[in-house]
């Protein structure tokens, strides 16, 4: 049984055409941090599509140039992103993009070395962070460690809706965020193989934030 199948309803594939065409350019070693971090910003975009798809419409009374008529617009829904940094980052731009009135958190975190567990060395969240839907950007999700810190962090400040949305996950990552939390929606562009004994999702792309800021 696939991971979707058996949390069904909790994990979305972003597998549109242009997204498989993204995705490969930017898991290419050859591809610059220039270009890596405009393909970051792409993707991230369709993402926040695919994760805006639920939100609530109501109708509004617009008039055309002909008459006037009753369309729907987005209910002016509170939405917040927050990325763990660094590689979180590189999704902000195209989130906002498409939800310009969300708000920012940021959420400091790296992986141990050796241990690959996370921790955790800045958080700044919107005041009203418990009112609004939150959409958690990171491009990797590998062992789930930081993932699920992250999710923990924000069910503490007391968010209720809460989705990850990541470019590249280890089938592992998808399992243990899903079961560290009841209600968390997760949405990939690609599950991958598995990951190498460095913890690294292979076959991957890297060490995302490495390529987003050109350290390595
Ligand atoms: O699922 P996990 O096993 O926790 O691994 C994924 C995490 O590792 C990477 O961050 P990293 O620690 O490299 O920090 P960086 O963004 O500063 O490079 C990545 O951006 C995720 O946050
Ligand atoms: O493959 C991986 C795993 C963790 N972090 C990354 O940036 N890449
Ligand atoms: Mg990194």
């Amino acid at each position: 049984m696939s991971l979707s199948e058996e949390f069904a309803g909790r994990v979305t594939i972003v597998d549109h055409p242009m997204v498989q065409h993204k995705l490969s350019i930017l898991r290419d070693v050859n591809t610059s941090s220039k270009q890596f971090r405009e393909l970051v910003r792409e993707l991230a975009l369709f993402e926040g599509y695919e994760a805006t798809r639920d939100l609530p419409l109501e109708d509004v009374e617009v008039t055309t140039p002909l008459m006037t008529t009753t369309c729907k617009m987005v209910r002016g829904k509170k939405l917040a992103i927050v990325p763990i940094l660094r590689a979180g980052l590189g999704m902000v731009e195209g989130m906002l993009e498409l939800m310009p009135a969300a708000k920012v958190g940021h959420l400091g975190m790296y992986r141990d070395e050796s241990t690959h567990e996370p921790h955790e060395y800045y958080a700044k969240m919107p005041e009203d962070i418990a009112a609004r839907d939150v959409i958690v950007v990171d491009p990797m999700l590998a062992t789930g460690g930081s993932a699920t810190a992250a999710i923990s962090y924000l069910r503490a400040c007391g968010v209720r809706n809460l989705k990850l949305a990541v470019l590249v996950a280890a089938p592992e990552g998808v399992r243990a965020v899903l079961e560290s939390d009841p209600d968390v929606q997760v949405l990939t562009c690609a599950i991958d193989e598995g990951m190498n004994e460095a913890c690294y999702i292979m076959p991957g792309l890297g060490d995302a934030g490495d390529r987003i800021f050109g350290t390595k």
